[in-house]
Order: C-alpha cells, then sequence, then structure tokens
C-alpha cells in the first residue's frame, strides 16, 4: 500500500516535469500503480486508517508525486452527503484540459498538497469551469465538463502531470487578495 514515505515533497525533479503519455493497454505495472493509487486516496479519507498508517488527507493523487513521471491521476472526491455517490471516484489518463471558462474560481482556505509540507497561504486562482478529455485505464476517451470544487481539484492535478505547483499560480505581492469576480468556494 502506499504510504507517505511513497510520496516525493518538493525539491524532487519528478514534480517539475511534464510526464510521459501512458500507453494502452495499460502495462500490468500502471495497471497495478492506478489502483494502489486510487487506495491512497479512500485509505487517506478514512478517519481509522489514516492515523493507523499516519496517512494525510487528499482527494487526488498524481503520479509524479510517487516519483513517476506519466500522465496518470487518482480523484476521490466524496459528495457533501455521506449516503450519496462520490463526485469523482477513478484513475484519469492522459487527461487534459480542452476549454476553460473565463471566470475565474478559488477556495477560500486556499490549497493544499501532499508533497507540500508547509502551509503555504494565498488564493490560488483557477478557472471556474474545464471541459476535460481524459481515457480511463480501459482505454476509453471520455469528455466532460467539470465546474466547483472538482473543477478545482482536477486542474490542481493536471498541474502536477505539467510540473506546476499550486503555488505557482499564488500572486506574490498580494497572496491573500481576490481579484474582482472571483468565485470563492467553500
Ligand atoms: C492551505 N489550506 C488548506 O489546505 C485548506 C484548509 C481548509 C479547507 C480546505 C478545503 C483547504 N484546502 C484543501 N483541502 C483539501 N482537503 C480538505 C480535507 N479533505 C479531507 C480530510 C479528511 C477526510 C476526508 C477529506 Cl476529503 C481532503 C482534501 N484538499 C485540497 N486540495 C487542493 S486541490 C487538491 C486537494 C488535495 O487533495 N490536497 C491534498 N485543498
Ligand atoms: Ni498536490
Amino acid at each position: 500500500m502506499i504510504t507517505m514515505k511513497d510520496i516525493v515533497r518538493e525539491g524532487h525533479p519528478a514534480l517539475r516535469k511534464r510526464g510521459a503519455k501512458v500507453e494502452f493497454p495499460l502495462s500490468d505495472e500502471h495497471k497495478a500503480l492506478a489502483k494502489e493509487m486510487l487506495e491512497y486516496l479512500h485509505n487517506s479519507q478514512d478517519d481509522e486508517i489514516a492515523a493507523k498508517y499516519g496517512l494525510r488527507a487528499g482527494v487526488g493523487l498524481a503520479a509524479p508525486q510517487l516519483g513517476k513521471s506519466i500522465q496518470m491521476t487518482a480523484l476521490f472526491v466524496p459528495s457533501y452527503y455521506e449516503d450519496e455517490e462520490p463526485y469523482l471516484d477513478e484513475v484519469w489518463i492522459n487527461p487534459r484540459i480542452i476549454r476553460e471558462s473565463v471566470k475565474r474560481a478559488c477556495l477560500r482556505e486556499g490549497e493544499g498538497c501532499l508533497s507540500v509540507d508547509r502551509d503555504v497561504p494565498g488564493m490560488v486562482v483557477r478557472a471556474a469551469r474545464i471541459t476535460v478529455q481524459y481515457y480511463t485505464v480501459d482505454g476509453e476517451k471520455i469528455t466532460r465538463k467539470l465546474d466547483g470544487y472538482e473543477a478545482i481539484v482536477v486542474q490542481h492535478e493536471i498541474d502536477h502531470l505539467n510540473g506546476v505547483m499550486f503555488y505557482d499560480h499564488i500572486d506574490k505581492e498580494n497572496p491573500l487578495n481576490i481579484p474582482t469576480g472571483v468565485n470563492v468556494l467553500g
């Protein structure tokens, strides 16, 4: 199982490289990695397991964060209500944003990252709505529109696949400034 020791931190070159496209059909190694990445997110959101193994909670984990410079990310965004289906619970291969709104959005509380062991205050201003194109582990090509919290999470994770960190988007001069017209979430 993946634990925090497997997650590379700031300074590791894989976090600043673009991942290579993943070939289909997925190799057994890539299939196993996809499964383990999603399992990490599930474990990290289970209070007991997270406490037992010292896991930091996350809703997204990208392969470069495990030192694997490939275009693969796991997403597990639970629904607001316990009994409902999660918003996202899957692994995306070779995802890319094909359209984004002019409208911007950010999380009121800022963003955290499993590869960043420090609090970096600041508004991470992103597109409010995106259209993403990705492949499932079975090779099915999907095009999908996202908004709200999921759109933020997906942009954070796709950034990882391209060597971008969330704090690259924070305004150095005025980190807590919320530009006019930006949707503040949370
Ligand atoms: C500096 N301020 C902050 O971090 C911050 C501070 C407050 C609120 C938010 C909302 C913040 N922001 C933020 N909180 C999260 N979590 C909230 C808790 N949650 C979680 C925790 C426990 C069980 C289940 C779950 Cl679901 C896990 C996810 N996640 C992200 N990000 C940025 S996009 C990728 C995503 C990620 O997975 N990061 C590791 N940002
Ligand atoms: Ni991250």
